[in-house]
């Protein structure tokens, strides 16, 4: 069996690739950064190196690596006879891998087993959106190529933090994982991928991580800037930022309890989880990281308006989300694209511009004057 995995990355090689190598599957991975590739490629296997309690070291071996950007035949080709392809790379990188996908379909023969193919980043239908790319490039031959795949959403769950940039291909990461994938486009044909669970219904899972893990995330990552602090685990050891989080997310637990039928005792336990995960003192996390792109972080759907969007609608408290929102527009770090590009935009657009093309709120929205008013207040 082989994978094809595009991203080798954090969470490529740090928990899609290792879990896809328990599984069976041989791992090639693609990726456009030359280093890395040349790195994967010279060695025979790599360390996963589990930090905090109950943490073990887990080798990967059987992968081999091919650069995207050089070689695009020898990507598609590795596609064409590929059972599972996976994703790791960003959001909104998907539409660059689209176009290998394409050209991996267009020669795998019309009898071959359906290719399976999984988006695994921090979005709400992730796989939906890197099929809509295939769909759109493909045109009038898309049926014939969809006919060759399957598409299925999910949500993965594990913290890995930037690694060192020693060339090194080894990568640490915490000892908890989750990989929620929709069962039912597979019928009776599951990958195996023993690490992963298979569900019939992806939207709670999702929403409840991106609305819980990576909302209490970037709370923790934008308060613990403003707080000067530059560690995860230092933030929530900050009694302001720890308020702030668990306000944010007491929020997002009362939407998901309302939404998705959660109890509050099961969302209770869960924040508690993740609240010890953030604070793995082992874990070399940054807040620059957990923060990055706070535009992609500020968009509709996502982890910070996306929740209190909807907790809005309902008439639900969003004190915390808001605070969270408003120390994510203060996130000012040279190194970041989209830190420097929402300064830029802070300074043109007044505050209803801003919020309407940034956060994709209409003035009509319950939550648009809100937001208006943490603009104006960061503009200040
Ligand atoms: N790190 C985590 O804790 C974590 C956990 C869950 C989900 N995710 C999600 O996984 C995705 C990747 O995150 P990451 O932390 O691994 O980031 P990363 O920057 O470490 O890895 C992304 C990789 O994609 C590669 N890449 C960029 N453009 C590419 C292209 N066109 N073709 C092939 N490869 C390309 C990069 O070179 C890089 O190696 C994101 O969607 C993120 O939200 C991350
Ligand atoms: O990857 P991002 O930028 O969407 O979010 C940053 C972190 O919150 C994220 O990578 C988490 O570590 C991860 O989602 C945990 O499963």
């Amino acid at each position: 069996m082989k994978a094809v995995h595009f991203g080798a990355g954090n969470i490529g090689r740090g928990f899609v690739g290792l879990l896809l190598h328990e599984g069976g599957y041989e791992v090639v991975f693609s990726d456009v950064a030359a280093p890395l590739v040349e790195a994967l490629t010279a060695a025979d296997s790599y360390l996963v190196h589990e930090v905090g309690t109950g943490g073990e070291d887990k080798t990967v071996t059987g992968f081999r690596a091919v650069n995207s950007a050089e070689n695009a035949s020898a990507v598609a080709e590795e596609v064409a006879t590929a059972d599972v392809v996976t994703t790791a790379v960003g959001p909104t990188i998907l539409k660059f891998i689209a176009p290998h996908i394409v050209a991996g379909l267009r020669q795998r023969p019309a009898d071959s087993q359906k290719l399976q193919v999984m988006a695994c980043e921090n979005a709400i239908g992730a796989t939906d959106t890197l099929r809509q790319a295939m769909q759109e490039l493909a045109g009038e031959g898309w049926d014939e190529l969809a006919a060759k795949a399957v598409f299925a959403n999910t949500a993965v769950d594990r913290i890995v933090p930037g690694q060192p940039a020693d060339g090194g291909i080894d990568v640490t990461v915490e000892p908890f994982y989750e990989w929620a994938i929709e069962k039912g486009p597979f019928g009776e044909n599951l990958p195996n991928i023993p690490g992963a669970h298979f569900v019939d219904e992806l939207g709670p899972y999702i929403e409840r991580k991106l609305f819980t893990v990576n909302t209490g995330h970037a709370t923790a990552a934008y308060l613990g800037t403003a707080a000067g602090l530059e560690k995860i685990a230092d933030a929530l050891a900050d009694e302001h930022v720890a308020a702030g989080v668990t306000a944010a997310l007491e929020e997002t637990s009362a939407l998901l309890v309302a939404k998705h039928g959660f109890t509050p005792d099961q969302m209770q336990s869960y924040r508690d989880t993740i609240l010890d995960r953030f604070r793995n003192p082992a874990l070399p996390d940054t807040v620059d990281r957990v923060g990055r792109q706070p535009l992609r972080k500020l968009s509709r759907h996502e982890r910070l308006i996306g929740p209190a969007a909807e907790a809005a609608e309902r008439g639900l408290p969003v004190q915390g989300l808001l605070a969270a929102i408003e120390a994510a527009l203060a996130f000012d770090v040279a190194a970041d694209e989209q830190a420097v590009e929402m300064k830029k935009l802070l300074g043109q657009l007044n505050a209803e511009a801003f919020t309407e093309k940034v956060t994709g709120l209409t003035s009509a929205h319950p939550l648009f004057t809100a937001v208006v008013e943490r603009v104006a207040a960061a503009q200040r």
